[in-house]
């Protein structure tokens, strides 16, 4: 097998027109891979850092650091090695950086190398990514979680909650599912045009209308789903991403947008009846505030049997954090993220930790994207069955459902489709 020759790295821009890094890594016999990572607006307190410069440039929002990192410290470390050592590069870069949070040579550094070392590998042994990764499978198509409808951090609107998410889980294949959600988004779109309200879109490309609160939101999708001839529930059913951390402050979740403020036990209350409402809901994200345990305790004991319940600031990836939910019994579901932790190594040891412990996966983009379909690979290989990438226009979300397509056409007759069966809870079982 070959080595690494050479690393190089820029600031390109992400999908908010924000910076972020791409990595490319160089092999001996000519082969390059690029890779560019994601930049979250939502973020957890205990995520690994992203390196910003803070300098002016940008507003202050410019990676040069990060991307120096990657050129003169990480680059000389890993130069000789197989990229087919994917743990040990990434130990080396977890070791060169010396922080728990990566806050020395910043997880946007390494994360673009780590990403772009396992693509490099994988073309210098002429398989696919997805394959490279999952070695003997099994591989599995996600179910789409598609958030057509955007609130929170992530448009201007009057929404507290972040995402309204669609899941075509009752299609026979990905591609199916995909056609389903993206009719349903066209649907939406007329729907609230007719409605007098605006269809200008939010930060992953759903609508970002101002609407009474959730219970409309999801009343319009139901809409929408009934509208193109689905059965909510049968055919497509709703998730949220509350994105809870945004709402909490000094022990009380605030949503604005509805007037109202609730203690976590009037919280798990408002979720028991938003579900009694639309028993369509099969997954509620970050319901609880990422350091709020007993909050998520409550929640889950209340809504766990039932639905999924998904971590993701709560446990931002980390297997430290995760172990803690699943012994303290918090949710039931982990969302996934390569640049909340900073390495492929670690993301897949998450993923892996779920799987042994019953906890679902789902693999997520971040709200600020690029064209790199690495997560589309990923969510095959792991088989986890679910992944969450935003409504299916703009390039940045698009890219990632093309390239689903593609590895569906490449598995042929074995590309079997996740449907509802990676789904925790009752509802799921039916
Ligand atoms: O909260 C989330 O799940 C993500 C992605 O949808 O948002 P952000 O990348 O802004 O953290
Ligand atoms: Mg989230």
């Amino acid at each position: 097998m070959g080595h690494i020759v050479g690393v190089n790295a820029r600031e390109i821009l992400d999908s908010r027109g924000n910076p972020t890094v791409e990595a490319e890594v160089w092999l001996d016999s000519g082969l390059m891979a690029r890779a560019a990572v994601p930049s979250g607006a939502s973020t957890g307190k205990h995520e690994a850092v992203e390196l910003r410069d803070g300098d002016g440039r940008y507003g202050g929002k410019g990676v040069r650091r990060a991307v120096v990192n990657v050129k003169e410290k990480i680059a000389p470390e890993i130069i000789g090695i197989d990229p087919g050592e994917q743990a040990l590069i990434d130990n080396i870069m977890i070791e060169l950086d010396g922080t728990p949070n990566k806050s020395n040579l910043g997880a946007n550094a390494i994360l673009a190398v780590s990403m772009a070392v396992a693509r490099l590998a994988a073309m210098e042994r002429e398989l696919p990514l997805w394959r490279y990764i999952g070695g003997l499978g099994p591989f599995l198509l996600p179910t789409p979680m598609m958030n057509v409808i955007n609130g929170g951090a992530h448009a201007d609107n009057n929404l507290d909650v972040q995402e309204f998410m669609i899941v075509p889980h009752g299609a026979e294949s990905f591609g199916e599912a995909l056609r389903m959600g993206t009719e349903v988004y066209h649907s939406l779109k007329k729907l609230l045009k007719n409605k007098g309200k605006n269809t200008s879109v939010g930060d992953e490309g759903g609508f970002a209308p101002d609407l009474a609160g959730a219970e409309e939101a999801l009343e319009v999708l139901v809409e929408a789903i009934a509208g193109c001839g689905y059965k909510p529930g049968e055919d497509i059913s709703l998730a949220l991403d509350v994105a809870a951390s945004e709402l909490y402050d000094d022990g009380l979740y605030r949503f604005k947008g509805e007037g109202k403020d609730y203690n976590p036990e009037q919280l798990v209350e408002y979720y028991l009846k938003l579900c009694r409402n639309y028993p369509f809901v099969v997954s509620i994200e970050d319901g609880m505030a990422e350091d709020d345990f007993e909050g998520w305790k409550m929640l889950t004991q209340a809504l766990g049997g039932e639905i999924q319940l998904v971590g993701d600031d709560i446990f931002v990836t980390n297997p430290k954090r995760l172990a803690v939910g699943i012994e303290e019994g918090m949710a039931n579901a982990v969302l996934v993220k390569l640049n909340q932790i900073g390495t492929l190594t670690e993301t897949l040891e998450v993923i892996d930790m779920a799987v042994r412990n019953s906890y679902s996966a789902i693999i997520s983009h971040r709200s600020g994207e690029t064209d790199d379909p690495f997560i589309s690979d990923l969510s095959v290989s792991v088989g986890v069955g679910q992944i969450k990438t935003g409504a299916p226009a703009r390039v940045d979300r698009v890219a990632k459902y093309n390239q689903l397509l593609r590895i569906a056409e490449d598995l042929g007759d074995l590309a079997l489709f996740a449907g509802l069966k990676t789904f925790r809870g009752r509802k799921a079982e039916r």
